[in-house]
């Protein structure tokens, strides 16, 4: 028998292909499991044209045997089979498709799509194995043919025996090498796992033998070892149900089947489009975040089919960052992939897809929001930091997005509010969304300079995450209202005007010129407050920069020392300002240390640290004695 000669940029081709193009040798079973897929498929086809054809379901399926004394593992299916002329071609010609070549013949629309495109993905064999041996008999044909090859030397095709119309591809298993373990491809548990991963969806039975230990009859506690033939793949995919055959319970199954949590989902999402790309998706919103999510670690991304079969266990362009917390799918058929089924040739299908899912899970929060309040502030408490660093990234971009689905503590209502909810709650004339920052919403109740705005009945939102105020700052403004924090310079309140028209006299005016003087590198100004009711002293700030963000900017490893410029605002109205005047009149030297404490308190009020304190201490001993 003579042999016939792989061409010779074929033989290079194989070279390349079973060195380079897989990363993991273990999706060799995907690709022999989707070429025995697909010649079921033709059947089906076949059966849809010709009537002298029966396709029923229970006839077809793919087997996979193990021998582990022959080092032998075997992927038999009942599907269309080869010719002569068709083993030598399909399996003979690297790169050449005829399953491509029958999808196009026979224009295919509907589900079942044919996995087989480019014509590689069988000789992802020679990666685990020294020889490959396919017994195949055509459908319509008596005889059958035996292909055998090595790999990069070329095959032999001869005829054989074979009872029914299929193919039968015998790996010949290589032994372990080096660090390289070839065994676990002859181990059913570990070749189910793998099917499990790749091919659970598969339209078709894969029965495999599998050992299980059993109670033996009449035992209780006697075990024996059974050998069952099993089907290992699920077969239909979830995603491909109508959502009406689904409960909620199936959707909860398969979450955790899938390992996508250990916790329940909030909600589920499952999407069909039919459009210029058409693909299925199943996304979750899970209840708490994993531990790691916000840490670099933590890889956003969803898992990658197409047409069934497994492309990527986290695709990440899929979902924007601040959706990562997103589990689930999605699977198209329309996808453009790359050789080895590992990438995609074109992110623009996924950009489309990725639009697509950001609207419908922007829907389904809101949806949550409207008709589940307490069910979305779980979903907030867990992932609402990672809105807000979406607000504030990429320079503000997705802040129209997110915005209505922030919550804020709010001081009236004494519990989360949406930005929505503040503005049609605003007092007539009023043109601000006040907040406060700190550290818990309780100190932030008692800081001073809450005390006015509370005071004239005004809604005041206490942001006490990091990130709180840096988002509020990009967003700047909700449904056209300011946002304005209690310490900022001017509050501008609408009855204002009344307590303005108490002028300072010049003694007071230049006892705050001495104060700003003493002062001089750590305030900007000294002035008489307007907000204050019974504390004496507060710091507020002028400019961009807030107190509360030097305090996150000064944690940040790469900090440049960036500071808010604070005013120290004086109560005139309290007796320590009565005190300072008396102070400045008989014992003028004490002034410095006096205008030092209160700054120092001021600092204390705002959980900032003490510059000094150690001389703040003396400070207030001496005055003390
Ligand atoms: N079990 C099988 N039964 C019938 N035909 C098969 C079988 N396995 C392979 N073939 C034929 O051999 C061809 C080449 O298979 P190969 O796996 O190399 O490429 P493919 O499946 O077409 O494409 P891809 O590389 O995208 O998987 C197939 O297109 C098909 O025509």
């Amino acid at each position: 028998m003579a042999k016939q000669q792989f061409e010779a940029e074929s033989k290079r081709l194989l070279d390349l292909m079973i060195n380079s193009i897989y990363s993991k040798r273990e999706v060799f079973l995907r690709e022999l499991i989707s070429n025995a897929s697909d010649a079921i498929d033709k059947m089906y086809y076949l059966a849809l044209t010709d009537d002298s054809i029966t396709f029923d379901q229970s006839d077809y399926y793919i087997r996979i045997d193990v021998d582990k004394e022959k080092r032998q593992l075997t992927v038999t299916d009942t599907g269309i089979g080869m010719t002569k002329e068709e083993l030598a071609s399909n399996l003979g010609v690297i790169a050449k498709s005829g399953s491509l070549a029958f999808k196009n013949e026979n224009e295919i629309k509907d589900g079942h799509d044919i996995i087989g495109q480019f014509g590689v993905g069988f000789y992802a064999a020679f990666m685990v194995a020294d020889h490959v041996t396919v017994h195949s008999r055509a459908h319509g044909e008596e005889q059958a043919y035996q292909w055998y090859s090595e790999g990069a030397e070329g095959f032999t095709i001869e005829p054989c025996e074979k009872e029914s119309v299929g193919t039968t591809i015998t790996l010949k298993i290589k032994e372990n090498a080096d660090e390289e373990d070839f065994d676990q491809f002859l181990e059913p548990s570990h070749l189910q796992s793998i099917i499990k991963k790749y091919s659970d969806f598969i339209r078709y039975p894969i029965k495999m033998e599998l050992s299980e230990q059993k109670l033996k009859a009449d035992s209780d506690d006697e075990y024996e070892t059974v050998i069952e033939e099993k089907t290992v793949n699920s077969m239909v995919p979830i995603w491909k149900k109508n959502k009406s055959e689904l409960t909620d319970d199936d959707y909860i199954q398969f979450y955790q089947e899938k390992h996508y949590g250990f916790d329940q989902p909030l909600n589920h999402i499952h999407i069909s489009v039919d459009g210029n790309i058409r693909y299925q998706a199943i996304l979750y919103i899970p209840e708490t975040a994993p531990y790691d999510y916000y840490s670099a670690e933590y890889e956003k991304g969803l898992e990658l089919y197409s047409s069934g079969v497994l492309i990527m266990n986290k695709a990440p362009e899929l979902l924007p960052d601040y959706f990562s917390f997103v589990k689930g799918l999605v699977d198209s058929e329309d996808l453009s992939l790359n050789i080895s089924r590992e990438m995609l040739q074109h992110d623009r299908q996924l950009k489309l897809i990725e639009k697509n899912l950001t609207r419908k899970i922007k829907q389904e929060l809101l949806k949550m929001l409207r008709n589940d309040r307490e069910k979305y502030e779980k979903f907030f408490e867990a992932f609402g930091r990672q809105l807000k660093f979406g607000v504030y990234n990429d320079f503000g971009q997705h802040k129209e997005t997110l915005k209505d689905l922030l919550l804020f503590y709010s001081s009236t209502e004494k519990k989360l509010v949406t930005l929505k909810e503040y503005v049609e709650r605003m007092k007539e004339g009023q043109d601000s969304i006040f907040y406060a920052t700190g550290e818990t919403n309780a100190r932030i109740e008692r800081l001073p300079q809450t005390e006015l705005v509370q005071e004239k009945g005004y809604e005041i939102l206490y942001l006490t995450d990091d990130i709180d105020e840096f988002a509020i700052k990009m967003l700047v403004d909700y449904d056209e209202k300011t946002f304005k924090s209690v310490s900022s310079g001017d509050l501008n309140l609408v009855d204002d005007q009344d307590e303005e028209s108490v002028e300072l006299t010049d003694e007071e005016q230049a006892l705050f010129n001495k104060m700003k003087e003493i002062l001089k590198d750590k305030v900007t100004d000294v002035r008489r407050s307007k907000r204050l009711k019974s504390h004496p002293v507060c710091l507020t700030n002028e400019g961009e920069i807030s107190i509360e963000m030097e305090k996150v900017l000064s944690m940040m490893p790469d900090n440049q020392g960036i500071q808010a410029n604070k005013v120290l605002e004086i109560n005139t109205d309290h007796a320590i300002f009565q005190s300072l005047k008396t102070i400045e009149q008989n014992e003028a030297d004490k002034l410095e240390k006096y205008a030092n404490i209160l700054y120092n308190q001021a600092l204390l009020i705002e959980g900032l640290p003490i510059e000094d304190p150690l001389s703040f201490t003396n400070d207030v001993w001496e005055v003390l004695k």
